[in-house]
């Protein structure tokens, strides 16, 4: 099965490294010509992935229409932009794998669901657990789920990625696999401010547990497993992005801690945060699903600037007390 990369930002050129270390020929495509002339000649991405040597059997293009023969494809461009690349995709069946951790602005699809309205025809997988690309890409120990409807499918792509320091794990549950990825990256912007603020441990603590279970309450409502949350897509990437300035959403929430706006930290930055995009969009759909989630609306409203750090962690703080399980 040739594989395909869409997307050569520092996920997708991770992923390609892991393709493509032992020796398989990949392709990859990038929108700058500046990562393509990177990757080409220096085998390294100095944009999005700088100080990782990667593999010479590792190729990119600008040019989309020369994936026309790959057999599958990882599509591994930002949320915003799923739909619009699945667009210009050349036409074919092949599997789509979706690689991106958000949801979609206007319609507040999920990716699965925006893959399915673009491409009816393309069956889809989700790959998503806790990876920073850095370390994937240097071959660190790695585990990871992907999520098929279609167990066949889902096992033969798992035995085309797979690599001794790379597990993936199958599920089903495809929509439990994307909420994860997408909620996480609200709370890990929370965790940030904890961290910028100088909230304390504990205080980050809470957060994960209670983030954990709006994460739960809005996944069960979406339809996905609870088990689902609780594994690498769920909770696993919630500890992860919410415990490291490698995470960039992390990273933004630490600068809205330590009072900046957030204005100020999205400005003319090339990587992304997709924290900050999904934040309005989960809470206005966990509105219409009836779900509570107040720390998704307190990074909600420091995003948009309506209130201070102090004054949301007050309001959060503040809340009546009640059962650990509702
Ligand atoms: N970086 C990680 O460690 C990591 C790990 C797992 C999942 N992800 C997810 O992978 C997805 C991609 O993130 P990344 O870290 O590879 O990106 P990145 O921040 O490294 O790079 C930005 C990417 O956005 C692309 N882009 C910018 N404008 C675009 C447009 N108009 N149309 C299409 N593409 C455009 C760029 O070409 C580039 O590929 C995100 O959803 C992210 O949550 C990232
Ligand atoms: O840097 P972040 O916050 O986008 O996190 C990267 C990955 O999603 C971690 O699994």
């Amino acid at each position: 099965m040739k594989i395909g990369i869409v997307g050569a930002g520092a996920w997708g050129t991770a992923l390609a490294q892991t393709i493509a270390a032992e020796g398989a020929q990949t392709l990859i495509w990038a929108r700058e010509a500046d990562v393509v002339d990177s990757i080409t000649t220096s085998h390294e991405n100095r944009l999005f992935l700088p100080g990782i040597p990667l593999s010479p059997t590792l190729r990119a293009t600008q040019n989309l229409a020369e994936l026309t023969h790959c057999h599958a494809f990882l599509v591994v461009t930002p949320a915003q932009h799923l739909r619009a690349v699945l667009s210009a995709l050349p036409a074919g069946g092949q599997p789509l794998v979706l690689c991106a951790k958000g949801i979609e602005e206007g319609t507040g699809l999920l990716m699965h669901e925006v893959a399915r309205a673009v491409r009816p025809g393309s069956p889809v997988a989700v790959l998503s657990g806790p990876t920073f690309a850095h370390e994937v890409a240097r071959g660190l120990p790695t585990a990871i789920t992907l999520a098929a409807e279609d167990r066949d499918l889902g096992e033969r792509l798992i035995a085309r990625i797979a690599r001794p320091h790379f597990r993936p794990y199958y599920t089903d549950d495809v929509a439990g696999a994307e909420v994860g990825g997408a909620v996480k990256n609200v709370l890990a912007i929370a965790c940030g401010v904890v961290e910028g603020r100088g909230l304390g441990q504990n205080a980050r603590a809470a957060l994960i547990s209670r983030g954990f279970a709006e994460m739960t309450r809005f996944g069960l409502a979406k339809g996905a497993r609870a088990e689902t949350l609780a594994g690498l897509s769920g909770l696993g990437d919630l500890v992860l992005t919410c415990s490291s300035t490698a995470s960039r959403n992390f990273s933004l929430g630490k600068g809205l801690g330590e009072g900046r706006s957030a204005a100020d930290l999205l400005a003319d930055r090339r990587t992304v945060a997709e924290g900050a995009f999904t934040a309005p969009v989960l809470k206005a759909a966990a509105a219409r699903l009836g779900v509570d989630m107040p720390i998704v609306s307190a990074v909600c409203a420091l995003l948009a600037g309506e209130a201070s750090v102090d004054t949301v962690v007050g309001d959060l703080l503040s809340r009546p007390l009640r059962s650990e399980g509702d």
